[in-house]
């Protein structure tokens, strides 16, 4: 690496952001030091110190899907953890890997061709400290009224063919989970709201120079219902333990996905289910590539919990707010780690 040509801290983002090179344009550019916009203040870093490695996040086998044992055990998870992984759920090996391959020849592109196709996403950190994530991604909006033709051609085919298995996969999970609350199976009328809207991202972390001083995810709940995650072999994905400050690894398994309770369940179910805070760490010689799903209500929708969790006379701990509302709150304030639910506390 070279020593920084960037003059300010705004030449970088402009470099970074504006002109949508992404990080990987960064790297690429063999900078010798990394910049102060990607170093991530020390209290939002991983501290090495609080992982955990006694715990792991529960392994649930869907060979028997409909086995109540199984149903069972998926709502105990997302009531302890809030997160779980899932093996032999039916998604052939081929279709996630092929996803995962689709991504590293999109952001291994030569820089002019792949802005040439789409906007890459960098995600900053809260409003005054402008701390850059170390990490690109894109967003393939799969819902009705996204057109398919405006996604890359190196992923479109991928991700096509991964959200056919994905999404009733998807679903089929959050029947089971609201089987758990009592909320009937999706109907017509709740499938809007539950799977409203449908994003699967491309998140593209670089390896980095100095990994202990940046953050590729920094501390997080998914505004989902739920998110099905593929992640490759690099690792560096941790979520909460149960003992409030323990980070947990969540290790590679080879045709896993990773299964995230997010906000908006948390929300429905009035605190049964949990949201589960995650980071990211980076590796210092090996690109990761993770891939979310995530299943949202439409923007337009009004979320608070479910009539049925407060039949009984139990008291509401959120209120009814616009989605698109909670997503200009998460935009403008960038919350860290649960913070992202007080938005909706009552
Ligand atoms: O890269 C990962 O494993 C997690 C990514 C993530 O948390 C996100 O995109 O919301
Ligand atoms: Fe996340």
């Amino acid at each position: 690496m070279t020593s920084s040509k960037f003059e300010t801290n705004d030449d970088i983002l402009d470099f970074v952001i504006k002109k949508a090179n992404g990080i990987k344009g960064l790297v690429d550019r063999s900078l010798e030091i990394i910049p102060n916009q990607c170093i991530e203040p020390k209290e939002h870093r991983l501290d090495k110190s609080q992982i955990d490695n006694q715990e792991s996040i529960p392994i649930i086998d869907l060979s028997n899907f409909n086995d109540l044992n199984v149903e069972k055990s998926i709502q105990e998870a997302a009531t302890k953890w809030g997160c779980f992984q899932i093996i032999n759920h039916g998604i052939p090996i081929e279709v996630p890997e092929d996803l995962k391959d689709a991504a590293h020849k999109f952001f291994e592109l030569p820089k002019k061709k792949k802005l040439s196709i789409v906007k890459i996403i960098c995600a900053i950190g809260e409003k005054n400290e402008k701390v850059l994530e170390w990490r690109d991604s894109i967003k393939h909006g799969c819902n009705p009224q996204n057109d398919s033709n405006l996604w890359p051609p190196q992923t479109r085919y991928q991700v096509l063919e991964y959200q056919k298995w994905a999404k009733p996969l998807a679903k089929k999970l959050l029947e089971v989970l609201l089987k758990g609350l009592n909320v009937n199976e999706i109907d017509e009328s709740l499938e809007p709201l539950l799977m409203g809207t449908v994003n699967i991202n491309m998140n593209y972390y670089p390896p980095c120079p100095n990994p202990s001083i940046t953050i590729g995810a920094r501390q997080h709940c998914d505004g989902s219902y739920i998110t099905l995650l593929f992640q490759d072999d690099t690792g560096g994905l941790y979520v909460r333990g149960t003992k409030g400050d323990n980070w947990i690894h969540v290790n590679p398994i080879k045709g896993a996905l990773a299964v995230n309770i997010g906000d908006l369940l948390q929300i429905m179910s009035n605190d049964r289910y949990k949201s589960i805070e995650h980071c990211v760490a980076v590796d210092s010689s090996r690109a990761r590539i993770s891939i979310p799903l995530f299943v949202n209500a439409s923007l337009d929708n009004v979320i608070g919990p479910f009539p049925q969790m407060l039949k009984d006379g139990e008291k509401p701990v959120y209120k009814h707010v616009l989605h698109s509302d909670y997503w200009d709150y998460f935009y403008r304030k960038r919350p860290s780690g649960k913070a992202s639910l007080d938005f909706f506390k009552i």
